[in-house]
């Protein structure tokens, strides 16, 4: 059976709010909150539909959309396929035009709202930045100038993999580290392989560590893992992983001569789960649009934030 096809918009204004809209109670999945968005006509592609439902719902004009997600969800008398579009550029002002409650949230207080299930990925998906940074302790003594430059740089989601560090030497470095980032308002994750002796804002678990789990670890408000094949998303998915990353997508001068998954592969894999996926390996800010397209999150990479 094929899924009912959706286009839903996640529309964010130049402050960062993010708009959403209250679903009749007589609609399917109803009384709930939701992304604005409706069904894709048949003639349709799903970037058409998105801007005619947002002209519609909203009196909005899609200026520039570009692909976020896409969540293929069964409902227990519906399956449907929501293709999630992240809209920054849009003319007019939102008003209500089918009488629905709307509002604008930070992106923070969307875990405030009640959506339909199928949202929770999409949700992390709007909460989650383009890019994500791997600072590894290659050169212990460059962790903190390095973090500096990817601060500096705009990037708001860091993951710290010091392999190699004591656990003395990673207690300094997150007393340094952790305010750092809470001052820029990035969030820092700590690799699952080093024994974390102070709070930071989550974890990023090993492909290994990722799969020897049977549930999602309680207290841990954002949590990561590294994939390489179906296997590993899959299990991600299943205990509530929030966002993942892929690799290797291209060949990387970190691990020379690996096999790489090459971006057709990508595309498939990231299509079988409902999952924010970032590609690791061989990429620069500029693959951004590249990965997108494939319905990737963003970016991951260990050097492309420091040159
Ligand atoms: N727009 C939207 N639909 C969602 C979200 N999450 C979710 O599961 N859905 C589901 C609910 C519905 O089964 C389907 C959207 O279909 P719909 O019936 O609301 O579509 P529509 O706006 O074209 O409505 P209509 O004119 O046909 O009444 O997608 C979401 O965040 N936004
Ligand atoms: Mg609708």
């Amino acid at each position: 059976m094929h899924p009912l096809q959706v286009a839903v918009g996640v529309v964010k204004n130049p402050e960062g709010k993010i708009l959403i809209s209250y679903r009749h109670a007589a609609l399917h999945q109803g009384g709930l909150w939701e992304f604005p968005g409706g069904k894709i006509e048949p003639s349709e592609t799903a970037e058409a539909a998105l801007a005619r439902e947002l002209k519609e719902e909203l009196n909005i004009d899609v200026v520039s959309a570009v692909p976020l997600i896409t969540i293929r969800h069964r409902y227990p008398d519906r399956f449907v396929q929501l293709n999630v579009f992240l809209v920054e550029q849009f003319s007019e002002e939102a008003e209500s035009c089918e009488g629905q409650p709307f509002k604008w949230v930070a992106p923070y207080e969307l875990d405030q709202y009640e959506f339909p299930s199928a949202n929770r990925p999409i949700i992390a998906a709007a909460k989650l930045p383009p890019y994500y940074a791997i600072l590894d302790d290659s050169a212990p003594d460059l962790l903190l100038p390095n973090l500096q430059k990817i601060l500096n740089r705009g990037i708001k989601l860091i993951q710290a993999r010091l392999k190699k560090l004591s656990p003395a030497a990673v207690a300094t470095f997150i007393e340094q580290a952790y305010p750092l980032c809470q001052r820029h308002q990035a969030v820092l994750l700590m690799n699952s392989a080093v024994d974390c002796p102070a709070a930071v804002d989550g974890i990023h678990l090993t492909s290994r560590d990722l799969m020897m789990l049977t549930e999602r670890p309680e207290n841990c408000r954002w949590l990561a893992a590294s994939c390489h094949n179906l296997e590993q998303l899959q299990q991600a998915q299943n205990i509530g992983v929030d966002f993942a990353v892929l690799a290797p997508v291209l060949p990387t001068q970190t691990h020379p001569g690996a096999t790489t998954l090459g971006w057709e592969q990508f595309a498939d894999l990231v299509a079988q789960v409902n999952l924010p996926v970032y590609a690791l390996g061989g990429m620069t800010e500029a693959s951004l649009d590249r990965v997108r397209l494939r319905g990737g999150q963003g970016i991951a990479a260990i050097r492309a934030f420091l040159d």
